[in-house]
């Protein structure tokens, strides 16, 4: 571990810039235009001081510096909780996070977003352990980590209310496997680099419900939100 750098009786964050504090990360989340309570500042300073210290032994994510994690990453998660809020779910949504990876979006997510059961599929062992440590760290509520091939999923964790999948497969094969999955007037969200084309979803058995863009610092990116149409089929 990288650690030769910290001086003995230092905390870790106060001595290495790799790692934010809250009031570091309070003012660079104020720089993308985002308000962070003392919670969230501290759950998200915790999150990407794991992320960044995780990510030197084991591949995570591409980018290599919290600030990084910040604008490209946790931004979609940012958006994702707004985007939510506006969407017609029941008061308890069961959700399901596909291929989570590193965490994302669900955990930056479930401490802007904390509706209904939130599982967090991933099947990679050593990426399913990052998960759990981080899911315990930050206490996030009703936030379960299932190490699963996502095909395998048990029927505790199914149908779902909403299914998301950030860079899992592409969307045509992802829309497809997450049909049976859904709950009748459920939502799956793809995220997308630009606009869907004419017609999206139908020949998956979906209705594209709404197109919702955002932008990050990687710049302008979409959610496509689709609900079932048995009609469609
Ligand atoms: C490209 S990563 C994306 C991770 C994260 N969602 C993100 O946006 O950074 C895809 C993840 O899906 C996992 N994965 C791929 N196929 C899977 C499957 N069939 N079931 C469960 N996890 C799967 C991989 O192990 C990997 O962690």
């Amino acid at each position: 571990m990288q650690r030769s750098h910290h001086q003995a009786g230092n905390p870790p964050q106060s001595a290495s810039h790799s790692e934010p504090d809250s009031r570091q990360l309070t003012e660079a989340a104020a720089a993308l235009g985002r308000s962070l309570d003392a919670d969230q500042a501290g759950k998200l300073a915790l999150y990407l001081g794991l992320l960044v210290e995780w990510n030197r032994r084991m591949n995570l994510v591409g980018a290599s510096s919290w600030r990084e994690v910040l604008s490209r990453l946790v931004m979609d998660s940012w958006h994702l909780a707004d985007h939510l809020a506006e969407l017609p779910l029941p008061a308890e949504p069961r959700s399901l996070d596909l291929g989570a990876g590193a965490g994302l979006p669900g955990i930056p997510l479930r401490i802007f977003w904390n509706s209904g059961e939130y599982r967090l599929v991933e099947i990679r062992e050593k990426r399913t352990i990052f998960l759990r440590v981080a899911v315990a760290k930050l206490d996030l509520p009703r936030t379960f980590v299932l190490r699963s091939r996502v095909e395998n999923l048990g029927a505790d964790a199914l149908p779902a209310d909403l299914v998301l999948g950030r860079a899992f497969k592409p969307w045509p094969e992802y829309l497809e496997l997450v049909q049976p999955m859904l709950a009748p007037g459920g939502f799956v969200v793809v995220f997308a680099n630009e606009a869907p084309p004419e017609g999206a979803g139908k020949d998956q058995g979906f209705r594209l419900d709404r197109v919702t863009p955002y932008t990050t610092g990687g710049g302008q990116r979409y959610f496509w939100t689709f609900t079932p149409d048995s009609a469609s089929r």
